[in-house]
Order: C-alpha cells, then sequence, then structure tokens
C-alpha cells in the first residue's frame, strides 16, 4: 500500500500540493488524473523523492518514505517511467538497460529474456544508441530499463505522450499483463480518457494539488470529467 496523507509540496515559495491524500492498493491499476499543472507530475517526483515533501506522511506497505533516499525506491521495488523517458539518447539499448542492473535489488547481471518478450523490437535493436530509436521505440526502452528491476509497483508519467497508436496498444496490454500475471501494482498518470479508462481500475482526479474525486473508474461520471478533464 501506497499512503499519502497530509502532503504539501513547495517549489521555493509557490505551493503546488497542498494536503494532498491519497492510498493505492498492493496489486491494483490506478490513474491519476487532471489537467495539465494540476501537480501531477510533481506528486509522483515526491513518491519517487526526487522532490522533498515540505510536511505530510509518504508511507509504503506502512514504512515512512519521507527521509528515504531517491536510491532506496529502487530497492523497495518501485520503478518509474518518467515523462519525457530520459533514457540515455549516447548509450545503446543495451547499455541503457544494464544500467539498472547496478541497483542491489537486482542480483544477476543479465537482462532478464521476459523484458525482450514484452518488447521483440529491443532484442533486435539492442546496439543501437537510444538517441537513434524512434519515440515509441524509445518508450518500451524507458518502461524495460523500471522493469530489469523486477519492481512490485511501476509508476509511469504520460507514457503515450506523442507515441503512435499501435505502440500506445502494445503499453497498455504490457500493463495489463504485467497487472495479471505478476500481480504488480501499475500507477499511471494519464491524460487520455480512453487508456486511462482502458488501464485503471481506479481513478483519483486531482485540482489545484489537491484530489477532488476518487473512486472506481466506473465512478468516473461524464461530469466529473467535463468539470475537471475536458479543456
Ligand atoms: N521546478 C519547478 N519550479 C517551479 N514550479 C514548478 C516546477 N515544476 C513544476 N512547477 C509548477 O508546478 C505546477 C504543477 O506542475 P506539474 O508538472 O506537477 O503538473 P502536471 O499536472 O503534471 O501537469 P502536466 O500534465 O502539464 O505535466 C505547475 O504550475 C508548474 O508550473
Amino acid at each position: 500500500m501506497i499512503q499519502l496523507e497530509n502532503v504539501n509540496q513547495k517549489y521555493g515559495g509557490t505551493q503546488i500540493l497542498w494536503d494532498l491524500n491519497m492510498q493505492i492498493k498492493p496489486g491494483s491499476r490506478t490513474c491519476i488524473m487532471g489537467r495539465n499543472g494540476v501537480g501531477k507530475t510533481t506528486l509522483l517526483k515526491c513518491i519517487m523523492g526526487l522532490l522533498p515533501i515540505a510536511s505530510g506522511d509518504l508511507s509504503l506497505n506502512g514504512e515512512s518514505l519521507n527521509k528515504r533516499s531517491v536510491e532506496s525506491r529502487p530497492q523497495l521495488g518501485i520503478g518509474y517511467v518518467p515523462q519525457g523517458r530520459d533514457i540515455f539518447p549516447q548509450l545503446t539499448v543495451e547499455e541503457n538497460l544494464k544500467l539498472s542492473l547496478n541497483c542491489k535489488r537486482q542480483t544477476s547481471k543479465t537482462i532478464p529474456e521476459h523484458i525482450f518478450e514484452l518488447f521483440p523490437v529491443l532484442k533486435e535493436m539492442l546496439q543501437r544508441r537510444g538517441g537513434d530509436l524512434s519515440g515509441g521505440q524509445q518508450q518500451q526502452l524507458a518502461i524495460a530499463r523500471a522493469l530489469v528491476l523486477n519492481p512490485d509497483v511501476l509508476i509511469l508519467d504520460e507514457p503515450n505522450e506523442g507515441i503512435q497508436p499501435n505502440i500506445v496498444q502494445l503499453i497498455r496490454d504490457v500493463l495489463l499483463k504485467l497487472n495479471r500475471e505478476q500481480g504488480m501494482t501499475i500507477i499511471l498518470v494519464e491524460q487520455k480518457l480512453p487508456f486511462a479508462r482502458a488501464v485503471g481500475q481506479e481513478f483519483h482526479l486531482m485540482e489545484k494539488g489537491q484530489v477532488i474525486a476518487s473512486g472506481a473508474m466506473e465512478e468516473l461520471t461524464d461530469e466529473l470529467v467535463a468539470q475537471y478533464l475536458a479543456v
């Protein structure tokens, strides 16, 4: 269980997250939704320890993460696919994937074969530089890099931005499969409603740094969509 209680976050004097509360159950597929600028990415960065929180509590399975380092997250089984992918453009696909193997959680120094079953194109392109891949291939690499550590929780920040429809479908199928077959918790920041509905079982809707509605995906009504998601 990931739990956030009264989390506040500020960039200098500007407060972005306001007494934010959220619970994410193990094995769930959760979508965090809301318009541009409501604080979704900031929230994920706080969960990952990339941004400090000003006050409040953040915990994983009852253990506080407040004082744990960024490096602790992969060891605790939290994988992260950041917005914009952040792969290393000068390194090959293989090198990008092997970087994750340096983490203590992973005892083997070999890239697990199931990664290539999920994303076959990466096997074909192992020696290609990350920067030479298409956007869709880079996104597959970014997800694969997080999966190398076999996380219990996979957090993705708008994985479909600028990606062609067939890769969007592949990503959807991979997320559903990881959740179904491995019980992996999926936390997805997503603005596109059809994708959010296809992947998410639960939603948290954000507005101005707070969660203003949560529930089962079927409870995300047209009224909520019109009020808080439509542009
Ligand atoms: N490094 C920063 N310094 C100051 N303000 C920031 C910084 N990063 C983000 N912000 C501000 O924090 C607010 C929330 O941004 P955030 O990226 O978390 O929103 P978001 O909901 O993820 O939006 P998007 O969908 O556009 O990514 C925005 O007003 C943004 O301008």
